[in-house]
């Protein structure tokens, strides 16, 4: 099969008329010669393919200390300078137990006082290093969680505690990068031209990711894959253009809300990383479909209901995966008394195929215009192909709003909000 197999509901054929492919070559031509809105950004276009041998070598060979030196491994960072690692590590791992033998656990990406004091006594006894994250070097919640683990540090570990402690942000500018000059911390560079939600492929991603253990080469390779592929004016073969300009279609035709669906509960962050990057790319001046998303079956029992019933506004896009690591077969029972009898001998794997084809049909039949992705199972490299896949398809998809897809200017709102209201200086 195909690296990423994409079905529409209509017809993908129908979408693609003249025009919009017309407006599909401009847009690849706009992104490739960078010339489009935010061409500033486009550094995580070619990363893949263009990253190199020292590079990786530096990443792999930190991770190795920290495996080393460390039990757990804290990292510090919140939206893009964390959900990408976050995303990747709930794919890969398994359910209970740590594959690696280190613990990988977040920190700065909310602000809870409880969490961040039962975070620092879970690691009491346990060897710790911290990787804070951050491109602007100034974000707010990661800053006050790295204050507090700092401060544990080097109680802990004194004069120890710098070599503990790397940080990944921009080369020049920022009170992260101030903190690990004074400090000597070992630093990782976010590129000043990859925006923190395409920033997976970077040191932001490749360093926790690395340390857990898993393939960093293997994530590349696959979103390099991706990336050759993908640079192609053929729409007929290209998904990533193709699922673009679909959703664009259904937005136009008043679907202005995109519900991504899985069965494969170990993808639910690559759901929450999905609705930051196209949410943030997307929704702006007005325009913009709104990512939601669900975890099937679990949510059948849920928010099955308005989907199938509710406001039609919704189209679902379902991220299947065609075979899974691990599979389970029912068994036959010598009592039936919980009636599984009739369907012995299939397995759960079988039974979510089943439940997919049986949920489609169902919000078909309501009125909920469906699209599928299928890839054909859950590694490092399948996992970074589909997150390159989804960054391309995303600068297409806000390009065809005519938006920019590499800034973020309405979440200062908020935040200037809440510093005058804390009477930080100067604003
Ligand atoms: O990496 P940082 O500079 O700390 O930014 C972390 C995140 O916070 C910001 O508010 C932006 O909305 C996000 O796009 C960004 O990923």
């Amino acid at each position: 099969m195909n690296m990423v197999e994409l079905t529409f509901s209509e017809s993908i054929g129908a979408v693609l008329t003249l025009e919009k492919r017309a407006r599909l070559k401009q847009i690849h031509e706009d992104l490739y010669n960078k010339k489009g809105k935010g061409s500033d950004f486009l550094g995580w276009l070619d990363w893949p393919s263009t990253l190199d041998e020292e590079f990786l070598k530096k990443v792999e060979k930190t991770a190795a200390q920290i495996r080393d030196k460390a039990d757990v491994l804290v990292v510090i960072g919140i939206g893009g300078s964390y959900l990408g690692a976050k995303a990747v590590l709930s794919a890969l791992a398994p359910y209970f137990s740590k594959e690696s033998g280190l613990e990988v656990v977040f920190a700065g990406h909310q602000v809870s006082g409880e969490y961040l004091k039962q975070l620092l006594a879970h690691l009491d006894g346990k060897r710790v290093m911290v990787n804070v994250i951050s491109k602007s070097g100034k974000t707010t919640e990661p800053a006050i969680a790295f204050r507090f683990l700092k401060d544990y540090m080097e109680k802990r570990y004194g004069k120890e505690a710098p070599e503990r402690i790397i940080v990944t942000t921009d080369a020049e500018k920022g009170a992260l990068l101030t903190l690990a000059e004074e400090n000597g911390y070992e630093r990782f560079v976010v590129p000043a031209d990859v925006g923190g939600r395409y920033s997976v492929f970077t040191a932001v991603g490749l360093v926790p990711i690395a340390a857990a253990g898993y393939s960093i080469r293997d994530l590349v390779a696959g979103a390099a894959n991706a990336e050759e592929l993908y640079n192609n004016t053929d729409f007929d073969e290209n998904p990533a253009a193709q699922y673009a300009a679909v959703r664009h279609q259904l937005y136009v035709e008043g679907y202005t809300t995109e519900v991504m669906a899985t069965f494969e509960p170990k993808l639910s962050f690559v759901q929450e990383w999905w609705k930051q990057l196209f949410g943030e790319s997307e929704g702006k001046e007005g325009k913009g479909i709104f990512p939601a998303s669900v975890s099937f079956t679990t949510d059948l029992h849920s928010m099955g209901q308005y989907i199938q019933d509710g406001k039609r506004n919704l189209f679902e896009t379902f991220l299947l995966v065609q075979k899974a690591k691990e599979d389970l077969s029912i068994f036959e029972a010598d009592n039936d008394g919980d009636e599984l009898n009739y369907m012995a001998g299939l397995s759960l794997q079988e039974f979510n195929h089943v439940a997919y084809k049986g949920t489609s049909s169902a919000h078909l039949d309501g009125g909920v215009p469906q699209l599928s992705l299928t890839i054909p199972k859950i590694d490092e490299y399948h996992m970074g192909h589909l997150l390159y896949f989804y960054m391309l398809a995303c600068a297409y998809s806000a390009y065809l709003l005519d938006i920019n897809p590499f800034d973020q200017p309405g979440v200062e709102d908020y935040k200037n909000n809440v510093f005058k209201l804390l009477n930080k200086p100067g604003f």
